[in-house]
């Protein structure tokens, strides 16, 4: 599975649901960061997820879509991202959809594109988390054990430390980072301009910028420099 995981260290994260005009798109695509993840978590459908691939494939970056829902998985990305919510107060989306999913897509399943990703819902203001009904505001030392469930106990390649529209504790991520075997780190959440992106990039493997893209595209691009100019310790 490892080895699927390629070593991107920036990636920018792309939400069909909302609008991103073509010089803008244009310059997230050329601006050097390793990959482009689409994906939301609401308003995601068939067409707006297709719509966008086709104008992320006019560039050559990676293109991979984080499924969150089954009726909005479009052929032709480079992988599938597929989160797997620790913390989730459902079971629906730890691994209930998943089961589904597979019952239904059966033989149709590319499994060699197929990434799994141990997520920890860390922003219970986060429309994912009222989605999954996700337990929290976490401990550290709770999230740390989460973390060592996915790395180490199911072996996932990914851990993501997802605190969407908030920037995050990074005391706490580098704490989780620590306990962390052989899963990479995904840092994603409230990084707004170069400096939020460096402090990201110091305690994680790959920080994921999403929200800021769509606010102040030229902090968005910012960030992956930063990101890029920081080595990981
Ligand atoms: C090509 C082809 C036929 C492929 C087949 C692929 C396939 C169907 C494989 C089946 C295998 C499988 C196991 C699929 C999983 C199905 C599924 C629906 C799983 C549920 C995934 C899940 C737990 C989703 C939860 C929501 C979530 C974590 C979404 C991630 C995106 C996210 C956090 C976005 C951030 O949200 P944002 O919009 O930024 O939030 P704000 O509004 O707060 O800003
Ligand atoms: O939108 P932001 O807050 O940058 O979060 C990025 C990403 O982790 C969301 O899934
Ligand atoms: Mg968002």
């Amino acid at each position: 599975m490892k080895q699927k995981i390629p070593a991107w260290r920036h990636v920018f994260k792309l939400d069909p649901d909302r609008n991103l005009d073509d010089p803008a798109l244009e310059a997230v695509c050329l601006s050097g960061t390793d990959a482009i993840m689409i994906g939301g978590s609401s308003g995601v459908t068939y067409e707006n997820t297709v719509e966008l691939l086709s104008r992320v494939r006019r560039f050559e970056v990676p293109c991979v879509l984080e499924i969150s829902d089954l009726e909005a998985v479009v052929p032709g990305f480079d992988l599938y991202m597929i989160p797997i919510v620790l913390n989730a107060g459902h079971p629906d989306w730890i691994l209930g959809q998943h089961a589904r999913a597979i019952e239904q897509y059966g033989y149709l399943i590319p499994w060699e594109l197929l990434v799994p990703e141990g997520y920890l819902v860390l922003n219970p203001e986060a429309t994912v988390a009222k989605v999954t009904e996700a337990q929290g505001p976490l401990e550290a030392a709770t999230a740390r054990a989460y973390a060592q469930v996915a790395d180490r106990l199911l072996q996932l390649p990914i851990v993501y430390l997802e605190y969407s529209g908030q920037t995050g504790d990074f005391e706490l991520v580098s704490d989780v980072r620590r306990t962390l075997d052989q899963a990479r780190l995904f840092y994603g959440g409230g990084i707004l301009d170069a400096e939020t992106a460096r402090r990201a990039a110091a305690v994680s493997d790959t920080v994921v910028v999403g929200n800021v893209v769509y606010s102040d595209l030229d902090r968005a691009l910012e960030t992956v420099a930063a990101v890029k100019g920081v080595a990981k310790n």
